[in-house]
């Protein structure tokens, strides 16, 4: 398939080979075919799948997907040029490129003469010389080629006559892109604009037929706004990668490039239909690579359109243009009203809708919530995160809150005794609750794997025969914080459970200076949420 280029900025994502040199970051070939083919799906019409020859991993990804090939997307070979004074041929780089079977490689040269002099310890002129040999044999192999030009600004801003010399070499040869790397990253955004303007003014009279990309870094924190500020200046592709992966400090990120080339500056990148995957692309590819995804991440982060003072609240109900620079849905994305101590009456009102219950701005009962959701979060509950305490905070304000089952008390022993023969084993623990379901008390013991787990099974023990739905529950996350560090180990702690059926997950909170005691807020909060959202009425007990 031909990339079509007419009219729009060029994608070029480098996930799969910059993003893959991000510390931290380490990809399988399974992973990569995952990526490439998400990408593909995205629209993007040019995927970088790495360097064939430089580890087994890239060559066999260009092996699969010429068994296996995208349905749109150009895959492209990267590499550098050949060393000095030896021959394109006899490169076995260049060998493993073509192996690779790819119609388009991306060539990386030097442009600053520092490099050339200190790096690759050879002349300029030799250094001219690789460029061009190295796309001549390329082109004779019938590639297409873009040209990288690494370290281009810092290059340029020490040596423009060479830095354009190197440039002019590579498109004589046969490259149809040349593309300006700032590969320190070093470069603030009106020199890049500066800097770009004139090398095409400087090019273009000699070789009209050149076209530009970008490439950034993220060392200054201004990847996009550098890749923005060139694309204004008149290169038609950027470069980039997914949630902005890449060596040191990152690349530019194609998650916010896109939607800022496409929905604010009116360039097309990709289709209106492929841009709304933006934001599961972009979770998709933090999934695969096994990191977290970066919640605040613009445009596609979980909390990107995520309200929680109650003025911005109050105002993004009535028009969500006031606090929202787009609309969340363009990307793939949601809004999401936040409850916390900075809440107002609109937050109460919005979160309260997302559980199906209607409240009337006027009822005095609506004050009662934001008041209590505020007392408690001063004592350290924490109600963002934990968001089916606060409905079933708002059910006892309504007098909508059921008595599923009635705890009498509860009692936890550990054996701590040290086992010499495995020093890692973790504590047997044994809880005994005390429990009543439609007056009917029941008394039941279970064991775990340290207190919290032991609790966690006697109380649903004690439940299952009322409430068989318990048996599909388990717990996801539990998480301790301590909220007064200087109290030491009578410090008040808060605990969210996150707790699934299978089909929910839903997150509880207890706060205590005791730490069983706030699990068990936690754990019983979540067992009678999860029946809540089951349905669930209680059975006669068997016996
Ligand atoms: C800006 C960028 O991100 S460029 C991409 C960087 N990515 C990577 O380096 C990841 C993949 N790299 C690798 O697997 C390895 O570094 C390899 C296989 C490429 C090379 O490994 P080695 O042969 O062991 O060399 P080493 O990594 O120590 O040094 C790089 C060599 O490439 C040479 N080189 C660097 N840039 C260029 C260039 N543009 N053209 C030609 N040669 C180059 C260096 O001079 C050095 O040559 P020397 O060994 O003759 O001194
Ligand atoms: C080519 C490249 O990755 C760079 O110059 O940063």
């Amino acid at each position: 398939m031909d990339v079509d280029l007419a009219n729009s900025i060029t994608i070029y994502d480098t996930t799969l080979r910059d993003g893959a040199q991000r510390e931290g970051l380490s990809l399988s070939l399974e992973d990569k075919i995952r990526i490439a083919r998400a990408l593909d799906q995205l629209g993007v019409p040019f995927i970088e799948g790495g360097w064939p020859g430089a580890n087994p991993k890239d060559v066999q990804f260009f092996w699969q997907l010429q068994e296996n090939p995208l349905n749109h997307a150009e895959v492209v070979a990267f590499c550098s040029t050949r060393r000095p004074h030896s021959t394109a041929a006899e490169d076995s780089m260049l060998q493993a490129i073509l192996a690779a079977g790819t119609r388009w490689v991306t060539l990386f040269g030097k442009s600053w003469d520092l490099h050339v002099t200190e790096g690759l310890k050879t002349s300029l002129e030799e250094n001219l010389a690789m460029i061009q040999d190295t796309i001549e044999f390329l082109r004779a192999s019938g590639r297409r080629v873009i040209y990288d030009a690494e370290h281009w600004f810092d290059g340029y801003k020490q040596n423009p006559e060479y830095a354009l010399q190197t440039l002019l070499a590579a498109c004589r040869a046969g490259a149809e892109w040349l593309v300006f790397c700032d590969t320190n990253g070093g470069t603030l955004p009106h020199e890049i604009a500066q800097i770009v303007r004139e090398a095409i003014a400087a090019i273009h009279p000699i070789e009209p037929q050149a076209q530009f990309g970008i490439h950034t870094h993220n060392d200054s924190d201004t990847a996009v706004a550098n890749a923005l500020a060139a694309v204004q200046a008149g290169v038609t592709m950027v470069q980039g990668t997914i949630n902005g992966y890449g060596e040191r400090c990152g690349n530019a990120n194609l998650c916010s490039l896109i939607p800022n080339l496409q929905l604010k500056l009116g360039y097309p990148c990709i289709s209106d239909e492929q841009i709304l995957h933006l934001s599961q692309t972009s979770r998709f590819v933090s999934e695969v690579v096994n990191l977290a995804p970066d919640e605040h991440a613009p445009f596609v982060g979980r909390s990107a359109f995520a309200h929680k003072g109650g003025i911005h609240v109050s105002a993004v109900e009535r028009n969500p243009l006031t606090y929202e620079h787009i609309q969340p849905e363009q990307v793939g994305n949601r809004r999401r009203i936040v409850i916390s101590d900075q809440a107002g009456l609109s937050n109460v009102l919005a979160k309260a809708r997302t559980f199906g219950i209607d409240l009337d701005r006027q009822d005095p009962v609506c004050r009662e919530i934001l008041q209590r959701l505020k007392e408690l979060e001063s004592q350290g509950y924490q109600f963002e995160a934990a968001e089916a305490s606060f409905d079933l905070l708002m059910r006892s304000a309504l007098g909508q809150r059921q008595t599923l089952f009635e705890i009498r008390g509860f009692q936890v022993h550990c054996n701590m005794i040290p086992n010499p023969d495995n020093p890692y084993a973790r504590p047997d623990s044994l809880a005994t609750v005390k429990i009543t379901v439609n007056g009917q008390e029941i008394l039941e013991a279970a064991e775990g794997n340290g207190p919290v787990a032991a609790l966690d099974a006697a109380l649903r023990k004690a439940l299952m025969n009322f409430y068989p739905a318990i048996a599909d529950f388990y717990l996801t996350d539990y998480k301790v914080r301590i909220l007064d560090g200087t109290a030491g180990t009578s410090a008040k702690t808060r605990v969210l459970v996150e707790s699934s059926n299978g089909l929910q997950r839903w997150t509880t909170v207890g706060v205590s200076p005791n730490i069983l005691d706030a699990s068990y807020q936690a754990v019983v909060e979540a067992l009678e949420y999860g029946l809540l959202i089951s349905n669930q009425l209680p059975l006669v007990a068997r016996t």
